[in-house]
């Protein structure tokens, strides 16, 4: 097949060259059932081509529910992902996930789904923990990767994310590469380390965020390469929300918990290298710290979304690192336009070491995460609405929250409904779902203020939440829960915790049925 000049540019290693093949050929490959990796980490890097064309077969074919695949991802992918779901073409899906029609898929019972830490998904995957059922001793049948480039030993240049794409290839029976010609090379920017399974695993070496020991491609056995195609669309992202009153409020108190904790020496200037989640109050937090006099500061986190290029651009951030750089069009053309610059100050890993609890503990990591509830005793739920409707999945917010030096979870302290105009309270008697526990957050913050959770007790914890993050319209609900439950706990003898279980979800019952948490009474 001819090969385009962009493709021989990006391709060093001749004999891929031969591989070359239209996408279209590929698709005979694919069977029902198979265990498929993907690259891609919350949106970019994941391939598009191969995606496409076996979505384009399925429709042509009416194959929906007929070809369904086990399919993992490091994180989320991208708008192909929710192509496969809306038909029907994923059969389990692991770990984490993004986008309206898969979590649809996922709460219809269509996708088999569980969310796994980050950090640990990609090892147990080599472990053969989620291809126990396979007779064949098989782990993946194919892993399609997205390169910026290939170098002259035939090794892997990934795009914007690394995710867990060491731990595919390396376990997988075939690999198919999708060079991005439409992105420019990110070569130079990765510190990749390829996994090394205990017994002989050895201690990650790095100290600092900018220290690198890795190698700056993924390396393959060309013997299970067994096509290349072009791919020429770049990732999508779309634009963030803007910041609000409420995020912008988040980012307040939290400025000035920093400042404090400085003031108190708990803290260097420079505050320890920061952890900052998805959504649009993580992006609105860092935004917060851009307006802020820290200098200096470092980056040890997942995900770089477009808040962090700001904080670069006004020599606040020093260096950051990642396993991804998830950027909006405008945001990658501001990354591309300033390359030298930027390339010189970050550097982007696999998974399993942005999201290492070894490292996160070593560097004294400043974590901050979005919940969807949090209750009065500090437990947090990060994934499923009234206990069981999925959103997006656990992440690497726990990877972080326990064992950051600060775990800090972020969220309004209301989220407005159609039926009620305060909304939903993110402070709840008892979590429905728990992904974080109260033994893992150090300080909830909410635009109503911040509450420090370090050294409370469960009850003192309690108090404190209420008084400081609450809704105004909560606060007295909470109160008079919390209240109760503490005189209900003297007579049984069991106050460390108190709750009245009858009534610990009656917020959520009354949201379901009517449509607000504001419960009237108690019986
Ligand atoms: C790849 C990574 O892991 S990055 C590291 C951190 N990862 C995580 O923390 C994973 C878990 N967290 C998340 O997925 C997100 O932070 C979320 C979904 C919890 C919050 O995201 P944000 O964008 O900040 O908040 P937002 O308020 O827009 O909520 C997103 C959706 O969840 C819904 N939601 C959130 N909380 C609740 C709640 N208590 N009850 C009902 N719905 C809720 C919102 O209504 C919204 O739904 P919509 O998209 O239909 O409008």
């Amino acid at each position: 097949m001819t090969v385009s000049r962009l493709l021989k540019d990006r391709v060093r290693y001749a004999p891929y060259l031969k591989k070359v093949k239209p996408v279209e050929e590929l698709i005979p490959l694919f069977k029902d059932g198979q265990y498929i990796g993907w690259s891609g980490f919350t949106g970019v890097g994941a391939p598009k081509a191969v995606p496409e064309a076996l979505i384009k077969h399925v429709e042509e074919n009416k194959l929906q529910g007929k070809l369904r695949f086990n399919l993992f991802v490091g994180a989320s992918a991208g708008p192909e992902e929710c192509k496969w779901a809306e038909h029907d073409m994923i059969l389990r899906r692991a770990p984490h996930q993004v986008g309206k029609p898969i979590a649809k898929a996922i709460n219809d019972g269509r996708i088999q789904f569980f969310d796994k830490h980050l950090s640990m998904f990609p090892q147990d995957l080599t472990y053969g923990f989620y291809s126990k059922e396979r007779t064949d001793g098989k782990v993946l049948d194919y892993t399609i990767i997205e390169a910026t480039a290939i170098k002259e030993d035939g090794s892997i240049v990934p795009g914007p994310s690394v995710g867990a794409s060491p731990e595919f290839i390396s376990v997988s029976d075939k690999v198919i590469i999708e060079v991005n010609t439409a992105t420019p090379s990110f070569e130079g920017l990765h510190d990749i380390d390829m996994p090394v399974n205990p017994p002989y695993r050895q201690p990650y070496p790095y100290t600092t965020v900018d220290h690198k020991s890795g190698i700056d491609s993924i390396p393959v056995d060309p013997e299970r390469v067994v096509a290349l195609v072009e791919s020429t669309q770049r990732d999508l992202v779309g634009p963030n929300t803007p910041s609000d009153a409420s995020s912008q409020a988040i980012a307040r108190h939290l400025v000035e918990f920093f400042e404090n904790e400085v003031r108190h020496g708990r803290l260097p200037e420079n505050l320890h290298p920061l952890q900052s989640g998805i959504g649009n109050i993580a992006n609105a937090v860092i935004e917060g710290l851009t307006d802020s006099s820290f200098k200096h500061l470092n980056v040890w986190t997942e995900v770089l979304q477009d808040s962090f290029l700001d904080l670069f651009e006004n020599g606040a951030l020093d260096y950051a690192t990642a396993t991804s750089i998830r950027l909006t069009e405008d945001g990658f053309n501001r990354f591309f336009k300033n390359w030298d610059e930027y390339s010189k100050k970050l550097c982007l890993r696999s998974q399993v070491v942005s999201n290492n609890p070894e490292m996160i503990r070593r560097l004294g990591v400043i974590a901050m995460n979005t919940p969807v509830e949090v209750d009065i005793y500090a437990h947090a739920n990060s994934t499923n609405v009234s206990g069981s409707r999925m959103l997006n999945g656990l992440g690497g917010s726990a990877d972080f929250l326990r064992n950051a030096k600060l775990s800090i979870m972020h969220a309004p302290a209301a989220r407005a409904t159609k039926t009620d105009p305060t909304g939903i309270s993110t402070i709840v008697p008892m979590a429905s779902h728990v992904d974080q526990t109260e033994h893992d957050l150090d300080v909830l913050v909410t635009d109503v203020g911040l509450a420090d959770l370090r050294g409370l007790s469960p009850r003192e914890r309690a108090r404190q939440i209420i008084k400081h993050c609450a809704h105004p319209d909560y606060q007295p609900i909470l109160t008079d829960y919390l209240d109760k439950s503490e005189h209900y706990a003297k007579l049984h003898k069991c106050m460390h915790e108190p709750h009245m279980l009858k009534n610990a979800f009656k917020f959520h019952l009354n949201l379901s049925e009517k449509g607000t948490m504001k419960v009237d009474n108690w019986d």
